[in-house]
């Protein structure tokens, strides 16, 4: 499974940023089928920028993006259709239809959303826009996963939630990534995204600083947490 020739999403050297000017600098990662990688950093480090420029939503300024293998700069619209998912950082559930209908528009079936998060079957009529901020992430995360997605990237999951809500949803990603999806996940909350976490990267002002092993990084939490709170990096 460490194999480098088996990743299925892949950045080499990537430069990424806004209106030509780069905020993510010479940046060099993988996502193999069946794992977790999770992406830590502090605020401004540049992981929003990175996920966007992997899910095809922000161009590249060099380096590339390999998908399976092959250097890719399709939309994201094509990746999605090639089996990505994206769950993104800002709420993105249609406020005015229902969880049912919500649900709906996702690309793979609704029972199976509902197999994953039973939670959500007793909301199913109800607007989306007046569910909270935990059930609207698992509404995301359950549309995400019932398409079966080959690799999903999830910005910032656990953003503003009970570390009940969190730990859900980090074992529903657990469980994708134990039946073959590869995840990517960009998280603030470190404990929580390294403990369902097979390996970790750490960014910082938009360059890898470090990356390892979930289990190493869990070994030097304290450190890890340092670096994520923008401080020093040696770990
Ligand atoms: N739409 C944008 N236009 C211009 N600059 C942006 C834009 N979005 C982000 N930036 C800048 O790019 C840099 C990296 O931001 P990014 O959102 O990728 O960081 P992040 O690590 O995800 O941080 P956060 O946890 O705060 O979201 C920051 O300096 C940010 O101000």
């Amino acid at each position: 499974m460490s194999d480098e020739s088996t990743a299925v999403l892949r950045a080499r050297g990537l430069f990424a940023g806004y209106r030509k000017i780069p905020c993510v600098r010479d940046v060099s990662l993988d996502v193999r089928p069946g794992e977790i990688v999770v992406v830590l950093g502090p605020n401004g480090a540049g992981k929003t920028t990175t996920l966007l420029t992997l899910a095809g939503a922000l161009p590249g300024l060099g380096g590339e993006v390999q998908w399976r293998g092959n250097p890719t700069k399709a939309s994201l619209h094509r990746r999605v259709r090639d089996g990505l998912g994206v769950i993104p950082e800002e709420r993105s559930v249609i406020s005015r239809l229902t969880v049912h209908d919500n649900l709906r528009i996702g690309q793979g079936p609704v029972e199976q959303a509902l197999d994953l998060f039973p939670e959500l079957r007793p909301l199913l009529r109800r607007r989306a826009g007046l569910l909270s901020g935990g059930e609207q992430r698992m509404l995301l995360t359950a549309r995400a996963l019932a398409a079966q997605p080959t690799v999903l990237l999830a910005d910032e999951l656990s953003l503003g939630l009970a570390p009940k809500i969190v730990t859900r949803l980090m074992q529903a990603l657990r469980g994708a990534a134990d039946r073959g999806a590869g995840v990517l996940l960009v998280e603030q909350h470190a404990r929580q995204a390294l403990a369902v976490a097979d390996r970790a990267y750490i960014l910082q002002r938009g360059s890898v600083v470090w990356s390892g092993s979930a289990d190493e990084a869990r070994q030097n939490l304290r450190r890890v947490e340092r670096a994520y709170l923008g401080q020093d990096v040696g770990v």
